[in-house]
């Protein structure tokens, strides 16, 4: 018998009409389809709509994933999935184990005629339990696609096929009868481990916008440890930013400077004021594909493992993520 751990942590997944209130709430996790030959066990450490889940959580999440990883031959998580990247990325960095780890939500509650729930925990738990899935770090399932924790991203705010990002999905799963078709595109690859045992830090994203002359910077700036700003294009920002962002990283604080365009990389290309190569030359460093609230993790997690400038632009610079 193959042993499943299933870890609700709340969404639309596990939500219904509230009976005392407007609207949707998160309540009775939902259970896995019938599997054969499979027993399933099941944890619930908080069931929370997922725009509350903070790093605090993810990092429990973390912890209980390790413990529970050398009894079970899969792990699924189900999660809301507003910030199910974010939770994705987070345990992608911080997860040792080989086990499979799999993220799943659903668009639709339980009561609505599309409830997508069932067929994405099945799908979830198929995923996991296949030994292809090893050794690749966590995982998201939704609508049959397979992605990667670190390009993962919600693309729709309403539609079942929520789920997608630049480059598109490591694999895919289909059942015909009882039988999963597993297949992925590409190999497991080996990636560094980041366990902090806290989040002491404190990580701020400012978004960029034409006509932006750093209004809220210099307070975002002196409350927190490092600032990651969701930039223009190729990471281009107004000419106004440059001295703010010099100022910051000479006093050895890190900026990471993350796009607010949907897919490709941040490069230094352009050397007007304010252009990527100047901000890169004041001391920026790109985030690389990382969209920003990726990006503000991996900064989280490095500046709460005590990691100084230098070995942060390090990390980025190499994508040892
Ligand atoms: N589909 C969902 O799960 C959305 C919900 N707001 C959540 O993230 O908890």
């Amino acid at each position: 018998m193959k042993r499943l751990a299933v870890i609700h942590t709340g969404g639309t997944i596990a939500s219904r009409p509230n009976p005392d209130g407007p609207g949707v709430t998160p309540q009775a996790a939902p259970s896995v389809p019938g599997l054969p030959g499979v027993i399933v066990h099941d944890y619930q450490p908080f069931n929370l709509p997922s725009p509350h889940v903070t790093p605090a959580h993810m990092l429990a999440l973390a912890h209980l994933i390790e413990q529970l990883a050398p009894g079970h031959d899969g792990i699924v998580v189900t999660h809301g999935t507003d910030t199910l990247e974010e939770t994705a990325f987070f345990l992608h960095l911080t997860l040792a184990t080989q086990t499979p780890v799999v993220l799943t939500g659903s668009m639709r509650h339980a009561e609505e005629a599309s409830w997508d729930g069932p067929g994405n925990l099945l799908d979830a738990a198929q995923v996991a339990l296949h030994p292809q899935s090893r050794g690749r770090g966590p995982l998201a399932v939704f609508g049959g696609d397979i992605y990667d924790a670190r390009t993962v991203t919600k693309v729709h705010t309403t539609a079942v096929d929520a789920f997608g990002g630049y480059p598109g999905p490591i694999g895919r799963i289909d059942r015909v009868g009882d039988s999963a078709h597993l297949r992925y595109f590409a190999m497991p690859e080996a990636r560094p481990v980041y366990a902090p045992p806290a989040l002491p830090a404190h990580v701020e994203i400012l978004y960029a916008y034409a006509g932006w002359q750093g209004e809220g910077y210099a307070e975002a700036d002196a409350r927190s440890d490092g600032l990651v700003i969701a930039a223009l294009g190729t990471g281009n920002l107004p000419a106004e930013l440059l001295p703010l962002i010099a100022r910051t990283t000479t006093s050895g604080k890190p900026v990471v400077i993350a796009t607010r365009t949907h897919a490709g990389p941040v490069i230094p290309i352009y050397g007007y004021p304010g252009g990527g190569a100047t901000l890169v030359e004041a001391g920026a460093i790109p985030a690389s594909f990382l969209n920003a609230h990726k990006a503000r993790l991996l900064l989280l997690v490095l500046l709460s493992l005590g990691r100084d400038l230098g070995e942060i632009r390090q990390v980025f610079e190499a994508g040892a993520f």
